[in-house]
């Protein structure tokens, strides 16, 4: 159990996460998960003949296979935990690029993929709930605050979510009760409003995974 205190409760909450230090990623990490996330969009673009599918699947292997002896455990791991870098280093997020934020506010563009379509150039149903669940818990743990996990995330989908468009996100913290934390977010097309949220985290307790 760690002893770490929010600096936000004024040293009476303590929370048990143990505080993490910032990885350094190698030159080049961000760019290698951007080339990740191209792949993931060209394949699922692809229409490749048995000749191709043989080669690319030789290729992908032979990658995986050099990277395996580098794999650490989750508290090393770097993918997911560049807080500053787009997308946090993870390629399974969409990636929200951050314009403004602070204890109550964040403000960002995001660009959903081929990779992310779900049909007729829609974004996918499920990849919308897995961005505002990535920036809702981004706000809800800011400014100090112990850890929380989204207990429920409500979308409504008000109008369909395109592809390969810039599309504006903004998420807000509504307001804390005890142990809750709720916030809203939309995301916009332009004037379009594409998707709507209500999230509730609930701060954990002492040993709470
Ligand atoms: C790196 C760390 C986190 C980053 C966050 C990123 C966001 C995430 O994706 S987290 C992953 C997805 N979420 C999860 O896996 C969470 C799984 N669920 C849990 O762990 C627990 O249910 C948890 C922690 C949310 C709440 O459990 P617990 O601490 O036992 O809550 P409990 O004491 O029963 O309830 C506390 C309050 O919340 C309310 N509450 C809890 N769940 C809900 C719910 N689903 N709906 C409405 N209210 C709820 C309770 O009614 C209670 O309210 P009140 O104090 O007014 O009576």
């Amino acid at each position: 159990m760690d002893g770490t205190v929010s600096a936000r409760s004024g040293g009476r909450r303590p929370n048990w996460w143990k505080p993490r230090e910032r990885p350094v990623p190698p030159a080049g990490y961000p760019e290698m998960i951007e080339a990740m996330r191209l792949l993931q969009d060209r394949i699922t673009a692809a229409v490749p003949d048995a000749a191709m599918v043989a080669e690319v699947t030789r290729g992908l292997t032979a990658i995986a296979d050099r990277l395996e002896p580098t794999a650490r455990d989750e508290w090393s791991q770097l993918a997911g935990s560049l807080r500053e870098v787009p997308g946090r280093g993870s390629a399974l997020l969409p990636v929200v690029e951050i314009l403004s934020e602070n204890e109550t506010t964040l403000r960002g563009r995001v660009r959903f993929s081929r990779f992310h379509l779900g049909g007729n150039g829609a974004a996918h149903g499920g990849t919308i709930p897995l961005m505002f669940d990535d920036i809702l818990g981004r706000l809800a743990n800011s400014g100090g605050r112990p850890v929380a996990r989204t207990a429920y995330l409500h979308v409504n989908y008000r109008s369909i979510t395109p592809i390969d468009r810039d599309l504006r996100v903004e998420i807000r913290f509504d307001r804390e009760e005890g142990r809750k934390r709720l916030l809203r977010g939309e995301l916009r097309d332009g004037d379009v409003l594409c998707a709507d949220c209500e999230g509730l985290f609930v701060e954990l307790r002492p040993g709470q995974p």
